[in-house]
């Protein structure tokens, strides 16, 4: 079990089958952390398979309440919803921070991944969980490169996919600020290379590795709104003893100190060099046949802000895929704004399902045809 934060409602499904991955490696049986919402239908087929993104957990319904409820987006009383914690991850799925089947942890031992291995162990759940048809996958950030991999690996049984602050392939950019995290834990002595004692975990390098990743998920404006000096007094912090005590610095050393109470370094390693090697066109003849091979409805989904995975990559994504709908949310929140504002694309969501008439308060919504000429 995980000394992580898992929430109680989590449940385990063991698999004792081993996972062939795709960089050559395998796993001899492996774990998920999941939870359900709703009930599946006798026919199977009114799935929903929702996709976290690098820090999150199985608590969708928490990390996006606002998606859910009765008449939402993601509705209990219509869909049979899952959300699983990703493999690699430590909130209940296998991961380094879990135990190797010879003893102590998986830790350096544990093999590398790639968001098709992550999604073919969650196409294994979702079997052992008899759903059959599957009406959306819908994820934002890594759990929007796991939504296209979805797309691609089980298109039988896939069909529509929303797919939020995401990419076809990690660009140098999101590559550049993987490396600046990794330079940054590896630099704690207490890393070890990453054969630390779990009581003496590496904190300062991977709390600095989120402080560097926290910047990224904002933008200038959200940071500026808050701490900004134009807020006069509230650019220091509230506890400032000294003139450079930035409130901005006391919000990243809070999500700093947060984080490495609730996650794990060699995790963390794990899950960014999945998100780096992602390539939805690596063995399948490049991004744009791989991209235009998708046949289900597609909404693709920008946050206008969004400086790590900008807008420009989501029309990319709709302009291969054939049919798919973009929708631009306003958000002043950089990247996060998939989980800030993630109330303004709710209306959009339920839309593009069928469910809603107008997109809503807040999101442009318009067709592939009108990217080409869309100006943001
Ligand atoms: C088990 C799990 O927790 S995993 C599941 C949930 N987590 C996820 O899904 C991961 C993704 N989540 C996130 O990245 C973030 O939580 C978000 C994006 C959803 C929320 O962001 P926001 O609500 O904007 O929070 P924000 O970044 O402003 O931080 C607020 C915190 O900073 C603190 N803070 C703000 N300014 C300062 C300051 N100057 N000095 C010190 N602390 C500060 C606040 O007190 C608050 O603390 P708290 O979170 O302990 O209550
Ligand atoms: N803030 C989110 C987004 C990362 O893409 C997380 O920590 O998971």
């Amino acid at each position: 079990m995980s000394e992580f934060p898992v929430s109680p409602a989590t449940r385990h499904w063991h698999s004792a089958a081993p996972l062939a991955l795709e960089l050559g490696q395998h796993l001899p049986g492996y774990t998920l952390g999941y939870r359900t919402w709703g009930q599946l239908s006798a026919a199977g087929d009114n799935a929903v398979i929702v996709c976290h993104a690098l820090t999150g957990s199985a608590d969708a319904a928490e990390w996006w309440e606002p998606l859910f409820g009765a008449g939402k987006a993601i509705d209990p009383q219509r869909d049979f919803i899952v959300c699983s914690n990703a493999l690699g991850s430590c909130y209940g799925s296998t991961g380094p921070a879990s135990p190797h089947p010879d003893g102590g942890h998986w830790g350096t031992r544990f093999p590398k991944l790639t968001i098709r291995d992550q999604v073919r162990a969650q196409m294994a759940l979702a079997d052992a969980l008899g759903i059959r048809r599957i009406k959306l996958v819908i994820g934002g950030s890594m759990g929007g490169l796991q939504t296209l991999e979805w797309a691609l690996l089980d298109p039988q049984r896939v069909e529509s996919i929303a797919v939020i602050a995401a990419s076809a392939r990690h660009s140098a950019w999101c590559i550049s600020w993987s490396e600046a995290q990794r330079l940054s834990l590896r630099a704690d002595p207490k890393f070890r290379g990453g054969d630390y004692p779990r009581e003496d975990a590496p904190h300062a390098g991977l709390g600095a590795a989120r402080a560097i990743a926290m910047a990224t998920y904002r933008s200038p404006a959200s940071l500026d709104d808050r701490y900004g000096r134009a807020n006069g007094a509230s650019v220091f912090d509230v506890h400032a003893k000294l003139p450079d005590d930035f409130a901005v610095r006391g919000w990243m050393q809070h999500h700093a100190e947060n984080f490495v109470r609730r996650f794990d370094a060699n995790c963390y390693l794990a899950l960014i060099d999945a998100m780096d090697q992602h390539d939805v066109g690596h063995g399948r003849g490049g991004v744009d046949a791989a991209l235009s091979s998708i046949r289900q409805p597609a909404l693709i989904v920008a946050i206008s802000s969004d400086g790590l995975y900008p807008p420009a990559e989501q029309e990319l994504l709709c302009e291969s895929i054939p049919g798919a709908h973009f929708l631009e949310i306003n958000s002043r929140h950089g990247h996060d704004g998939f989980l800030i504002d993630a109330a303004a694309m709710e209306r959009s969501i339920a839309q593009f399902r069928g469910v809603a008439a107008t997109p809503g308060h807040g999101a442009r919504f318009i067709n592939a045809a009108e990217v080409a000429t869309y100006a943001g």
